[in-house]
């Protein structure tokens, strides 16, 4: 299921600082980019659309996702997928069994539930991986399970936390292209917060700071 992203005057204040303060609405496929110093909220943001945020913040205005005001939802009903730097794979699980741990439990039966997988790791150009151990796979090919994991459990939008920044330059773009790809191919409102004014660039979408600034690349 696919729809926009909207944040209704979205704001975040530890005790009088203003934190995050964002009223901005990401459509289906388009990518939102957040950039801003260390310290300076980004963050912080994502916490509050996956229902995580820390105590010590005060949060006042909605999230709404796909016609559905998720603003007071615990975080495994919201369908916020995230994906982010140190994202690693269970060892003890084979690849396959990786991906099938994100299917939803209400996708049952074996043969469907292995048919989902089998259809991720393809779209991954990773057929044939399943059994394999994620110790045996290269840096490219995790980050792509890794990604195609966060799909597996259907989420209506998707965060991404710095999610290249361990990637050397060449895998970095290549990744980059796979991810941008698939959320524009599964329309999935998305935030990406980086560092980095290439992904920024990549993106395609509107650039601000967690405080709703535009920020020039
Ligand atoms: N759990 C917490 N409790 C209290 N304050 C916090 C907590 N997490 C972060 N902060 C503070 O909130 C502010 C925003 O932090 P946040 O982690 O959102 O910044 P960021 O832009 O993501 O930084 P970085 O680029 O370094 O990851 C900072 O002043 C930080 O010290």
């Amino acid at each position: 299921m696919s729809g926009a992203l909207i944040l209704q005057d979205l704001r975040i204040d530890q005790g009088t600082t203003p934190v995050v303060a964002l009223n901005q609405s990401v459509a289906p496929g388009e990518v939102l980019t957040i950039m801003g110093p260390s310290g300076s909220g980004k963050s912080t943001a994502l916490s509050a659309i996956l229902g995580t945020l820390a105590p010590a913040f005060r949060q006042q205005g909605r999230i709404i996702l796909a016609g559905r005001d998720i603003t007071a939802l615990p975080p495994h009903q919201r369908r916020v997928g995230l994906l982010f730097q140190d994202d690693v794979l269970f060892p003890h699980l084979s690849v396959g069994a990786n991906l099938a741990f994100a299917l939803p439990p209400t996708i049952k039966g074996r043969a469907a539930r292995r048919a989902l997988v089998d259809a991720a790791l393809d779209q991954a150009e990773l057929s044939g991986f399943a059994s394999r151990d994620p110790a045996t796979l290269s840096g490219g090919q995790r980050a792509r399970v890794a990604l195609m994991r966060t799909l597996l459990a259907q989420p209506c939008a998707l965060l991404l936390d710095e999610p290249f920044s361990r990637l050397d330059a060449s895998l970095r773009s290549q990744i980059r292209s796979f991810v941008l790809s698939r959320i524009r191919q599964k329309g999935l409102a998305a935030i990406l917060v980086t560092h980095d004014a290439e992904d920024a660039h990549a993106a395609g979408g509107p650039v601000i700071s967690p405080l709703g600034q535009p920020v020039t690349l």
